[in-house]
């Protein structure tokens, strides 16, 4: 199966649980969630005059929304060309899972790289047994997209993003009746803001949550 490939690159995941584990993260083209702070509005749309060589994809930062085609030979080889040290994989976007990732998180899984979703949960999450999944859940957005019950059965981490009180009740409303035996929660500030980070602390410790920040922003990484 073919992915639209917006960028491959290796740093410290800054999020998370898996926070300070090095990482290859695969970022894929196309997101229909449209969160009014979004990191990464250059993945929302998969423009065909934006089509580039895989080759050109390694060459770029990701900051402009190019995109290549990609299937996990492809995506392994180019782990192999650019001498990666790291055996974790974040599957991110953009939205990766408007996709099946299945076939592409066993042939990682059997290349003995763990994997990881970073995901809306506005999908079905289609990916191998093994993959750590951290849904970030993406209530009353733009597109008008819900999240989908499997996709918050199948999180291993739920990972919200916050910076009013509004969103904690939006979570509280999300999560009523989710069994989270096993699931790590965590609030993610929204970009840094001080308002945001003292709520998602203070929330965190109120109901011994975990708190998540953007460490790679602080420390200025990509
Ligand atoms: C860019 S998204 C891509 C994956 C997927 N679309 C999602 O939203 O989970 C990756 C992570 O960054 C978070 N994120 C994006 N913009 C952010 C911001 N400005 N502040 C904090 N977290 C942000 C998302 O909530 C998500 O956890
Ligand atoms: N260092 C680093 N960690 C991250 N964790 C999740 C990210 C994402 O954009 O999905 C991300 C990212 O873009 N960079
Ligand atoms: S769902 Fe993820 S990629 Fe899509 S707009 Fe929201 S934060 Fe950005
Ligand atoms: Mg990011």
């Amino acid at each position: 199966m073919l992915y639209p490939v917006n960028e491959v690159f290796e740093t410290i995941q800054g999020e998370g649980v898996n926070t300070g584990l090095p990482s290859i993260f695969v970022r894929l083209q196309g997101c229909p969630v449209g969160c009014p702070w979004c990191d990464t509005r250059q993945t929302w749309e998969q423009f065909p005059e934006n089509e580039v060589t895989p080759e050109q994809v390694l060459q770029t930062d990701g900051s402009v929304g190019r995109w290549a085609w990609y299937n996990s030979a492809a995506l392994l080889a180019a782990f192999t060309a650019q001498a990666f040290s790291a055996k974790h994989v974040v599957l991110t976007g953009g939205e990766p899972c408007l996709f099946d990732l299945t076939e592409l998180t066993q042939a990682l899984n059997r290349a003995g790289y763990s994997t990881q979703l970073e995901t809306s949960g506005t999908f079905e999450v289609k990916c191998s047994e093994a993959t750590w999944v951290t849904v970030s859940p993406k209530i009353a957005m733009k597109g008008g997209l819900t999240v989908k019950p499997q996709a918050l059965k199948r999180a291993n981490e739920i990972k919200h993003p916050v910076a009013t009180s509004t969103h904690i009740e939006q979570l509280d409303a999300l999560l009523e009746g989710v069994d989270l035996t096993g699931k790590v929660v965590c609030l993610q500030p929204i970009s840094q803001k001080p308002h945001a980070t003292a709520l998602a602390i203070n929330t965190c410790i109120a109901r011994n949550w975990r708190l998540s920040v953007q460490t790679h922003k602080y420390l200025q990484i990509d």
